[in-house]
C-alpha cells in the first residue's frame, strides 16, 4: 500500500510576547522567536512565499497596544505572529494571479521565514523598478517614499520659483531622507534637516544634498534654525512632533505649511493622535495663517502606481539617493524595531530574512 507523504517545513516566526503599555518604551523582549512546523498543502487561492525582507515602522508601536488609537490599525495579539510590510518570492502557488518566482509584497506580511498566504492579498512587484534592490520596495520605492512624495505634494504647497525654505524633522529616516530630497527637486531653495546624530547630519549634507543639518541631541535647535534658515521657514515636514516641532513652528513664515506626517516623539505616551498642541503654538499657527493638515498615505492609494514609478525613475537616475540600515535574520526583528524607534537607523531600517 502506498502512503502519501506530507511535506513538513520547519519555519521561524516572531510573536508578540508582551505589551509595553501605552506609556512605555518597547524592548526586544516584547517579541519572542518561535520554531513552528508548516505543512504547505495549499488550498485553492493560497501561495507559499519565502520572505526576503521585512520592514519595521513607527506605526507598529501603536499596534503593540491593545487599543492602537487609530481606526486603520489593528492591534497585534499576544502569542500571535506579528505582521507588517514585507517582500518575498512565491515558492508554490494555487492562486491564478501568482506564479512561482513572482516577487510580491503586502502590508500584512507575517514575521515568518516562509508562510502560506492568500494570494489575493499580495501585490506583484516589478524588480526592474528598483534595478533588483528589492528592499527598496519597503523604503524609497515603497510606503515611506510614497509618504514623502505625496506628503510634500498634497500638503506642502511647494512652488518652483517661490524661494521656499523647507525643514524636515526625523530627516535621516526612511520618510525624512526622501522628503528633503523631494523638497529640493520640487523647487525649495533651502532644505534643512533635524536628526539625532552628527553622523546623520553629515550624511544629510554630504550625501543627500541638504543645505544644513541640526543634531537635536547636542545642538541648540532654535539657534541653529535661525542661523540655517535666514529667511524663515515656509514648509515643515513633521515626522516627530513635541519640542522639536514647537521650535520649528515658532520660526515659520506667514502662510507657511506644516505637513503633519508623524509624531514619533509621542508614540510611547498615552496621548491621542495627533497629540494636542499648546495654546501658544496654536495661536502661532492661527496668527500666521499656517496650515497644519494631517497627511495619511493610505488615503492616496489611487496615486500609488504613478508615484512609485516616478520614485523609481528618480532613484535609478540617482536624483534621489537611498540610505538603508540592514540587519540580518528574523531573530533580530525585535532588536531592529527597538533600534529604529530610538534612532539606530540611517535611512530605511530593513531586516534581511533570506537570499
Ligand atoms: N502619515 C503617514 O502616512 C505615514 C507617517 N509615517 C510617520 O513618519 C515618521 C517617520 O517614519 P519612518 O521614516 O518610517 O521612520 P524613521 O526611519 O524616520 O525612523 C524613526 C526615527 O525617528 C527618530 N526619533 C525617534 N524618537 C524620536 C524623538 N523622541 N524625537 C525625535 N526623533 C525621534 C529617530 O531618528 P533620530 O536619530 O533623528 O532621533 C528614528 O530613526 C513617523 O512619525 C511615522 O509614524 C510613516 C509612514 C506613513
Ligand atoms: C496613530 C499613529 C499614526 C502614525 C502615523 C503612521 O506612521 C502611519 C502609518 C500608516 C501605515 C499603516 C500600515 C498598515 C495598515 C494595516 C495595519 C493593520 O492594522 O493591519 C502605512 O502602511 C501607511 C501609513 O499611512
Amino acid at each position: 500500500m502506498k502512503r502519501s507523504q506530507t511535506v513538513r517545513m520547519q519555519v521561524q516566526r516572531v510573536v508578540l510576547n508582551s505589551r509595553p503599555g501605552k506609556n512605555g518604551a518597547p524592548v526586544p523582549e516584547h517579541f519572542r522567536l518561535e520554531q513552528v512546523t508548516l505543512t504547505p498543502d495549499l488550498k485553492d487561492g493560497e501561495v507559499l512565499v519565502r520572505t526576503l525582507y521585512l520592514s519595521v515602522d513607527p506605526y507598529m508601536r501603536c499596534r503593540m497596544n491593545e487599543d492602537t488609537g487609530a481606526e486603520y490599525l489593528t492591534p497585534w495579539q499576544l502569542s500571535e505572529c506579528v505582521d507588517g510590510g514585507g517582500v518575498g518570492v512565491v515558492e508554490s502557488s494555487r492562486c491564478s494571479s501568482c506564479i512561482v518566482g513572482d516577487v510580491v509584497t503586502s502590508f500584512n506580511w507575517p514575521w515568518q521565514t516562509c508562510a502560506v498566504i492568500t494570494g489575493s492579498g499580495l501585490q506583484k512587484l516589478d524588480p526592474q523598478l528598483v534595478d533588483g534592490h528589492l528592499s527598496y520596495f519597503l523604503g524609497a520605492v515603497g510606503m515611506p517614499g510614497l509618504t514623502a512624495m505625496l506628503g510634500v505634494r498634497e500638503k506642502g504647497h511647494v512652488t518652483k520659483g517661490a524661494k521656499q525654505t523647507m525643514v524636515v524633522s526625523g530627516a535621516a529616516g526612511a520618510c525624512g531622507s526622501i522628503a528633503g530630497q523631494i523638497g529640493r527637486l520640487e523647487g525649495c531653495v533651502r532644505v534643512v534637516g533635524i536628526c539625532g546624530s552628527d553622523e546623520k547630519c553629515k550624511a544629510l549634507v554630504e550625501d543627500l544634498g541638504f543645505s544644513a543639518a541640526i543634531n537635536y541631541r547636542h545642538e541648540d535647535v532654535p539657534a541653529r534654525l535661525k542661523e540655517s534658515c535666514p529667511d524663515g521657514i515656509d514648509v515643515y515636514f513633521d515626522n516627530v512632533g513635541g519640542a522639536i516641532s514647537d521650535s520649528v513652528i515658532a520660526q515659520m513664515n506667514k502662510g507657511g505649511h506644516v505637513i503633519l506626517c508623524g509624531q514619533i516623539s509621542q508614540y510611547n505616551k498615552d496621548v491621542p493622535y495627533p497629540p494636542p498642541l499648546s495654546e501658544e503654538i496654536q495661536e502661532n499657527l492661527r496668527s500666521k495663517n499656517i496650515t497644519r493638515e494631517r497627511f495619511m498615505v493610505l488615503n492616496y492609494m489611487d496615486k500609488t502606481d504613478a508615484a512609485l514609478w516616478e520614485l523609481s525613475q528618480w532613484v535609478k537616475s540617482a536624483q534621489i539617493k537611498v540610505l538603508e540600515t540592514v540587519v540580518n535574520g528574523i531573530e533580530n526583528m525585535g532588536v531592529a524595531f527597538c533600534s529604529m524607534m530610538t534612532g539606530g537607523n540611517i535611512g530605511k531600517q530593513i531586516i534581511k530574512i533570506s537570499e
